[in-house]
């Protein structure tokens, strides 16, 4: 990466942000424009995608980890990375923490049954003129207390957020045009590495540490503000910022955006999402688990992450990981709570979940360390994805991705016009915007 970039350069096409849309944007228009320039606000590239090191033998994913879908697009990219894949059915256990039951999937039940019927019909749904929450859309359906519960943690939870901030129109949307199909897939390696395939040939055309404040454009090009009087002129801006921080007004637009996206983005939310990493000195859970949905329970979802070593550390040696996954409210709850406290609520969770007879406090006794990544106190990112959000309307995602003559231009996951807040979509976002640039300049559109 090029740190030495004079104060006030020129470029036919600035890509703010360096996660994976803006990077892919760029990995799609640098040939045709080789002065292309990426301006990324963080001292890293990847955006969300990020990993903790020194807790175990292997880097552990902070934000995504799982391909979600078979036969989502990031399957081509995948293959020629060379990338193996293994699938998990999700979820593969239950917890029901009322009842303090653990149970396989295939076990029998009727609430989860008549749930993941709900769920797996919502698109079949009519668009409501008043929005319902997901948990008012399952009370109008006779849901009772408990299919509530089971919702919250798997599906608002998934979704990233409560039960309560889950639209159903938004929903409707998504269910219609979801088509990565529904299995979980882990990477051989660290995600770290679709970063990395994204920005192999994007050297010296990064710049870190560069928040922009304020864009000005017009019909003819755009001026760029970062720190200290750093100023960027350019003939097409593509803007792949979460939404969480053009809410935030964190830039600022001069002339101010249109009404209608000004209005899509205040509806369209991102809530917050916490990662509650544990390492163990031994696994705790039965052969073959790989995840469990705990309903009434402080986290919602608790998975075992396993990837080979890349560290031969003695501290680390050895050392098995389970990540807890909380979103929502739940999210919110844990940003105010110490450390220290949600580490010992987990543990007490897990104890609860795998305790049995004279184990009664299994993951306590294996316990060795914890990470906590909290993501709305990324400065950057403020947050976790965008969820169908209670409010949001038909049409939102796709004024968010409305360019602003053949100047300013958006990309990021919050743009898909499929609700769809997954890495797939954030990189589908960064296609799109390539092409609507090339025809923008009368180039060929992408062949990618
Ligand atoms: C906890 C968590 C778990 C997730 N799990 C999964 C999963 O399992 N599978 C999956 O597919 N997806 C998952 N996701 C979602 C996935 O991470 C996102 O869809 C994807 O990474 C978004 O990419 P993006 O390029 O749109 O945004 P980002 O990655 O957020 O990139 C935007 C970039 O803009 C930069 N930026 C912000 N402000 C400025 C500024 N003013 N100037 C310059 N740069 C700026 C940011 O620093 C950031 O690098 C998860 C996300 C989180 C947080």
């Amino acid at each position: 990466m090029d740190a030495s970039l004079p104060c006030t350069s020129y470029h036919s096409v600035v890509v703010v942000g360096a996660g994976v849309a803006g990077l892919y944007t760029a990995k799609l228009l640098q040939l045709q424009y080789p002065d292309l320039l990426v301006v990324e606000a963080s001292h890293r590239i990847g955006g969300r995608i990020q990993q903790v090191e020194g807790l175990v033998p292997w880097p552990v994913e902070l934000g995504p980890e799982f391909v979600h879908g078979g036969k989502s697009s990031l399957q081509g990219i995948l293959r020629s990375m060379g990338v193996k894949t293994q699938e998990y059915a999700w979820p593969d256990r239950w917890y029901f923490g009322a009842e303090r039951r653990l149970i396989d999937s295939s076990v029998e039940d009727p609430d989860l049954e008549a749930t993941h019927a709900l769920f797996a019909g919502v698109g079949d749904e009519e668009y409501p003129a008043q929005d319902l929450s997901a948990e008012e859309w399952m009370r109008s359906r006779g849901a009772n207390d408990r299919m509530v519960a089971i919702a919250d943690a798997c599906y608002a939870n998934d979704f990233g957020c409560s039960i309560s901030q889950l639209g159903l129109r938004e929903m409707i949307t998504e269910n219609r045009r979801w088509d990565s199909g529904e299995t979980y897939l882990v990477l051989d390696r660290s995600l770290r590495s679709i970063v990395e395939h994204l920005a192999e040939d994007l050297h010296g055309s990064v710049r870190l540490s560069c928040p922009i404040h304020r864009i000005e454009h017009s019909a003819h090009g755009a001026l760029l503000h970062g720190p200290e009087g750093v100023r960027i002129a350019c003939q097409h801006v593509v803007v792949t910022v979460p939404v969480s921080l053009l809410q935030r007004e964190q830039i600022v637009f001069a002339p101010a955006l249109p009404e209608e996206k000004l209005a899509a983005i205040q509806r369209v939310k991102i809530s917050n999402a916490v990662k509650v990493i544990l390492a163990f000195s031994r696994p705790f859970w039965p052969a073959g688990f790989f995840d469990v949905v705990c309903t009434d329970s402080f986290i919602p979802e608790f998975w075992v992450t396993d990837y080979p070593a890349t560290s031969t550390s003695a501290d680390t040696q050895g050392l098995v990981a389970m990540v807890g996954f909380a979103a929502g409210l739940k999210a919110e709850e844990m940003s105010h709570m110490r450390a220290s406290a949600v580490v010992q609520k987990a543990l007490d969770q897990l104890d609860q979940v795998f305790g049995s007879g004279p184990q009664d406090r299994p993951a306590t006794a294996a316990f060795v360390r914890a990470h906590i990544a909290d993501w709305s106190r990324e400065p950057y990112i403020r947050g976790a994805y965008t969820y169908p959000t209670k409010d949001a309307k038909v049409g939102d995602r796709e004024a968010l991705a409305e360019p602003i003559g053949l100047t300013v231009f958006f990309a990021g996951e919050a743009t898909h016009p499929a609700i769809n807040p997954c890495i797939q979509a954030a990189l589908e976002t960064g296609q799109r915007v390539a092409a609507q640039i090339q025809a923008a300049s009368g180039g060929p559109q992408s062949k990618l």
